[in-house]
């Protein structure tokens, strides 16, 4: 694993300037292609060409994996839900297949923690296997620190295997039940919020029930107390195996240099780690779109990321980030092939 800490080379300065000149004189009035075109020059400044090229080959990964909490009355659903969905995007029928077949995404599921021992799927699914299910983090830790350090790693060498692949764009998503609450207190510990903050409904938990799931994750945060000043002790108290290993996997990207687009809390969560681990990495994401969870919009403000589509999802599974792709390439295409105002004669 790289040292955790390690900053992260920003995107290309140069690239940059030469596009948002280039947007300057595209034939179209000055700003009209409004944050398509904001998004047009990182993207460029991201790939270090102008204009950017197409951004064709885009890649999901989806970290599943089971919560202790899932068994404390944090969510609307049952645990057996995680291995459920699992098989469900292995047959190519969850809400992220079919907007990831429609934009032409290739789509990876892996467990990381899945609390079953999903007998049957195919073995690269498991390869990364840390645990069955991550400890209930108002009680324990998520993790031990190997199991983090595992997860991490795992995270980093899935980065690769991507990008090896051709992706040009990654996407994080997730699934398991009672993630929510994990991702809550991950980014309340990272930014020093309180559970009242950054606690929401996930898969729809009613009042009572948003109340209780407020009070365990403000008894997580009490029970990690200063240990979240270390990005590494944070994971470890109050992540998961599959939250540790999205968050090595966008830490990673960011270190090779390629762009991610972030789905919603779960991704998010782990892109406010990533950026702990290897800071600066937040330079290299893109967010997809907000969610209603307010844990998501407080952590992209933090992030300094205004997200591309606001359709009121709360899936997860990328969902969100798959369905702000084709905004993606549409931002890179305008910014090569747009005519400039000298070409009109
Ligand atoms: C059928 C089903 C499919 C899902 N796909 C994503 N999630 C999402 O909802 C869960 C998080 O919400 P909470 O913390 O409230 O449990 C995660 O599994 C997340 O991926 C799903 C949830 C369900 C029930
Ligand atoms: O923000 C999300 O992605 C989300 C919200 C609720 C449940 N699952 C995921």
């Amino acid at each position: 694993m790289t040292t955790p800490g390690t900053p992260v080379a920003p995107p290309s300065v140069t690239a940059r300037d030469a596009a948002a000149a280039r947007l300057g004189q595209l034939a179209t009035p000055p700003g009209a292609l409004g944050r398509l075109g904001d998004l047009a020059v990182r993207l460029a400044a991201m790939q270090g060409q102008v204009p950017p090229a197409p951004v064709e080959c885009v890649r999901a990964v989806i970290f599943a994996g089971d919560h202790g909490v899932s068994d404390h009355g944090v969510s609307a659903f049952p645990k057996a839900i995680t291995p459920a969905m699992v098989r469900t995007f292995l047959a190519g029928r969850a809400g992220v297949s079919v907007l990831a077949r429609q934009h032409d995404v290739a789509v990876r599921v892996l467990d990381l923690g899945v609390d079953d021992d999903l007998e049957g799927v195919p073995a690269d699914v498991t390869a990364f296997k840390v645990r069955r299910g991550s400890g209930a983090i108002h009680l324990e830790d998520a993790l031990t620190c190997d199991e983090a350090l595992r997860a991490v790693a795992a995270g980093e060498a899935v980065a690769a295997e991507e990008i090896a692949a051709g992706a040009q764009l990654l996407v994080s998503g997730d699934m398991g039940i009672g993630n929510t609450t994990p991702a809550a207190a991950l980014i309340a510990a990272s930014f020093g919020l309180p559970a009242s903050e950054v606690t929401g409904r996930g898969t729809g938990i009613d009042e009572s029930g948003l109340a209780h799931k407020t009070a365990v994750v403000q008894q997580a945060l009490d029970r990690a107390g200063d240990r979240t000043s270390d990005a590494l002790e944070t994971l470890t108290a109050l992540g998961s195996a599959d939250l540790a290993a999205s968050a090595g996997f966008l830490a990673a990207a960011a270190r090779s240099g390629v762009p991610v687009l972030l789905d919603g809390v779960i991704s998010v969560a782990a892109a406010v780690m990533a950026d702990r681990l290897a800071p600066g990495a937040s330079a290299w994401f893109v967010a997809g779109h907000r969610s209603t969870e307010p844990a998501q919009s407080l952590a992209l403000d933090k992030l300094g990321l205004e997200p591309l589509l606001d359709l009121g999802m709360r899936l997860g599974e990328g969902s969100g980030a798959v369905a702000a792709v084709p905004v993606v390439r549409s931002a890179a295409l305008l910014l090569a092939e747009v005519a400039l105002l000298s070409d009109l004669g």
